[in-house]
């Protein structure tokens, strides 16, 4: 029998995103501030979450596009908004309440960027222009990037006097493969274009246009979106996983995560359609 899920859908509405159903089972979430070149005040950090976090749960979604509206993707940490830190933690007057206070901080700006790779949905970001330091951070949590010719891209913390801390120096090395370019590249800040990020596998598509990189990253998405949400989901949290953890580890989390889902409708239904060569199945909202 199939569950047939009667939640409503629900309406994501943000002041630095934007949210829109692009395609049945397709979110399509944008960085919208663009007069201030998507940079990442507060607001953004917490909405950012917020939103990857509702998606992660919301059965109407199964994959997401993350693109930006405007001249750049993003020109990263909100430096104007950022001075207010300084002004907060000048009001405190002791070493460990302004210690206790930056935690708060940074690990709130974490779990922002990171809610993307907690995100039970394959994310897709699609990068153009200017993609600099917090905006590394954030790609880098997601699951596939495109982007455009005219992309590029900075660890660009070094040059405002911090260590990058919201995921790009834990995850940039476990993407680009060789260590001494990611080095290079966080110790200095160096700019490099969409070339050298697909040579060095940062990208895995470049794009001519904005239009045709998002076209495809949607219709991505919409692959994604059309096969089983159990063994979709199932299949990001086993990467991601596996990422930091043996080949051993990794097959028994799998194992307990499989001895579940093989028991599920959709791995019953598809093996019956693959085995009898029937029409696809279309499976129920998780
Ligand atoms: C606990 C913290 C965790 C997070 C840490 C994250 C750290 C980081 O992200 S470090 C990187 C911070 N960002 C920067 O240093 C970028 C600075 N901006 C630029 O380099 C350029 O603006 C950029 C290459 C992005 C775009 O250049 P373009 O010529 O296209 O535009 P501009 O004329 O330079 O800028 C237009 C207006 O936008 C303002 N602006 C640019 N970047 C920021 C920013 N990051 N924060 C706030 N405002 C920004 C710029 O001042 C111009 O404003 P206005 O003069 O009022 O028009």
């Amino acid at each position: 029998m199939t569950a047939v899920s009667t939640v409503a859908k629900r309406e994501y509405k943000f002041e630095t995103l934007s949210v829109t159903e692009a395609k049945q089972f397709v979110y399509h979430v944008a960085f919208n501030r663009p007069d201030r070149l998507n940079a990442f005040n507060r607001t953004m950090w917490f909405e950012l979450g917020k939103c990857f976090n509702d998606l992660s749960y919301d059965s109407n979604c199964r994959a997401i596009v993350l693109s930006a509206n405007g001249k750049h993707y993003t020109a990263g940490l909100d430096l104007t908004d950022a001075m207010k830190i300084g002004q907060e933690l000048g009001e405190l007057d002791d070493v460990a309440r302004k210690a206790n206070y930056l935690e708060q901080k940074i690990k709130a700006y974490q779990d922002s960027i990171s809610s993307l790779e907690k995100c039970q949905k394959p994310v897709i970001v699609a990068v153009h222009s200017a993609c600099v330091g917090a905006g590394v951070n954030v790609i880098a949590a997601a699951d596939i990037r495109y982007c455009t010719e005219d992309a590029w891209f900075t660890v660009k913390e070094v040059d405002i006097g911090l260590a990058a801390d919201v995921g790009a120096l834990q995850r940039l090395p476990k993407i680009i493969k060789n260590q001494s370019l990611v080095r290079e590249l966080c110790f200095t800040a160096r700019k490099f274009d969409s070339k050298e990020a697909y040579d060095n596998g940062v990208v895995s598509r470049v794009f001519k246009t904005k239009d045709e990189m998002i076209n495809a990253a949607i219709q991505l998405a919409e692959l994604i979106a059309s096969k089983s949400p159990v063994a979709v989901q199932a299949t990001k949290r086993s990467l991601v996983y596996s990422l930091d953890h043996t080949n051993q580890e990794g097959l028994d989390h799998i194992c307990e995560i499989n001895k579940t889902n093989l028991q599920s409708e959709d791995f019953i239904n598809a093996t019956i359609a693959g085995a009898t060569k029937g029409d696809p199945p279309v499976f129920a909202k998780l």
